[in-house]
């Protein structure tokens, strides 16, 4: 379980957003992030995963307070997904998947044949073997998104966080790979925690929500959401209509 008590995130002395309380996110859960541009999703995201940007507050993973994990430990419990491309891109897809197996590796860095095993697993399962041998500068940005996903897969972490994992990607590939990460939480026992914009797409999957609305981080049940007054507060626009959880255009 990730636990978070009385967090603020932000930068310097400036408070971006900060809930009074414990907030905790439970094994075997999709749980998207959502908020208006600059509201304060990736730097929550940062704040939980690596412990940047906390100005107050405390994060448990495990019931370990997160400074208390050692590096390596906290490798195999929590990973971030990214939308920067932070990494050499003379790497072929294979070998940054086999990068996130470190964690699990001897001290010479050597893989097993359960690593390479598990490796073609998830590039058969997320449609990426034909791309295997491809260096990742030469990636569309929606399949190196799609390799970024299952590099965090590979690396096996009992809790994934994703900025946007899904902003590349056509309307097939975005319900395929959510509802490809909802089976995936709930058949292996992993939380993933995903900001997204894709609202109507996150309501229809999710098992929970968190928002953050004008500082204030929130957690809701999806079925919250069939209120279309809390969607209404977070997005407020008069070209948008909401009801039942879903949003339509009101032009
Ligand atoms: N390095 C930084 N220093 C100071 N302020 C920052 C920094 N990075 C982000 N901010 C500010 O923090 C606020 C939250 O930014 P953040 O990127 O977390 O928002 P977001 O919800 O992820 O936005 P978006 O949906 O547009 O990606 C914004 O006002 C942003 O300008």
């Amino acid at each position: 379980m990730i636990q978070i008590e009385n967090i603020q995130v932000g930068y310097g002395h400036c408070v971006v957003a900060e809930f009074a309380g414990d907030i905790a996110f439970a094994k075997a859960r999709l749980i998207a992030l959502i908020g208006t541009n600059g509201s304060g999703k990736s730097t929550f995201l940062r704040a939980v995963a690596s412990g940047e940007h906390i100005i107050n507050g405390k994060v448990s993973i495990n019931n370990q307070k997160w400074q208390n994990i050692a590096p390596r430990d906290r490798s195999k419990l929590i990973s971030i997904v990214l939308t920067e491309r932070a990494f050499s891109q003379f790497l072929t897809v294979r070998e940054l998947l086999e990068l996130s197996r470190a964690p699990y590796t001897n001290y010479i860095g050597k893989l097993a044949a359960m690593d390479h095993e598990i490796i073609d697993e998830v590039l058969e399962k997320f449609d990426l073997h034909k791309l295997h041998d491809r260096k990742a500068g030469t990636l569309s940005d929606g399949q190196l998104q799609r390799v970024l996903i299952a590099r965090a897969i590979v690396q096996d972490t009992d809790y994934i966080l994703m900025d946007e994992p899904t902003s590349h990607l056509d309307i097939n590939h975005k319900a395929d790979l959510l509802l490809q990460l909802k089976e995936y939480c709930h058949e292996h026992d992993k939380t993933i925690l995903f900001a997204t914009h894709e609202i109507q797409l996150a309501l229809s999957l999710c098992d929970e929500v968190v928002s953050i609305h004008k500082g204030s981080i929130a957690h809701h049940t999806t079925a919250k959401f069939h209120d279309s007054k809390l969607l209404q507060q977070i997005f407020p626009s008069k070209n948008l209509s909401f009801k039942n959880g879903t949003i339509g255009f009101d032009f």
